[in-house]
């Protein structure tokens, strides 16, 4: 039997934007850290390991195809992951879509190639994991899955993340702490509140060389 093999140009990426930011008071995309928005650090990082980029949010903020969610009264996550594989279904050539989170801003480089790597199979899901964590709003989705994901969203009263998975043949690949000059960083540190935004100015000093 043929291998299943994806590279990087059967893959779009999305950072999603879509939530609340209730925690941080004031929309994560555009809070900045050191010179950068949130969302200019996140597309920074998943650009070079994908064929487009596009963010789902309810309006652009950046010069980037801005993808809405398509079910009204923000539905959590899910519905963004939904947004993405929609609009990337539409796309020529993408078999799969990326998703990240706005609020990650150490996420790895290698993220994209390690999760396409891990896929046996085209209908598998990927998802990353880190110190024995799952990061389920870290994934690489069949957009094939749209359809399925709608008809969930319309059905499932929590609509956790974690529910559509245990639905789906998933595979977790779990990523090494991120050596810095201070100490180990979590590369899916993320920042929810005032606080973690400064704790994530620490992290990003200790990255420098
Ligand atoms: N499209 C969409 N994305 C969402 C929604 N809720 C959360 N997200 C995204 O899911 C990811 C994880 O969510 P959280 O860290 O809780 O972010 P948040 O919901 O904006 O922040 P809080 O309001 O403080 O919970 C982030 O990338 C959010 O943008 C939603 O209703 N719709
Ligand atoms: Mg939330």
């Amino acid at each position: 039997m043929a291998e299943f093999s994806l590279d990087r140009s059967d893959i779009a990426g999305v950072v999603l934007a879509g939530g609340r930011s209730q925690r941080m008071g004031r929309d994560k995309a555009a809070v900045m850290l050191g010179t950068q928005s949130l969302l200019r650090h996140v597309l920074g990082r998943l650009g070079p390991q994908v064929s487009s980029v596009a963010v789902n949010a309810d309006a652009a903020s950046e010069n980037v195809p801005v993808v809405p969610d398509h079910t009204a009264g923000k539905a959590g996550p899910m519905a963004g992951i939904h947004a993405a594989m929609t609009y990337a279904a539409g796309l020529p050539k993408i078999s799969h879509v990326v998703t990240v989170s706005v609020d990650c801003p150490f996420f790895p480089t290698d993220l994209v190639a390690r999760l396409a790597a891990a896929l046996e199979r085209p209908s598998q899901i990927a998802i990353a994991a880190s110190e024995g964590r799952s990061h389920p709003v870290f994934g690489l989705w069949p957009v094939t899955l749209a359809t399925n994901l709608e008809a969930w969203i319309a059905t499932d009263e929590k609509r956790r993340v974690r529910d559509f998975l245990l639905r789906h043949d998933v595979t977790e690949v779990a990523f090494p702490l991120h050596p810095t000059r201070a100490s180990l960083l979590d590369p899916f540190f993320n920042i929810n509140t005032p606080d973690d935004l400064v704790e994530a100015e620490r992290w990003l000093e200790a990255l420098r060389t």
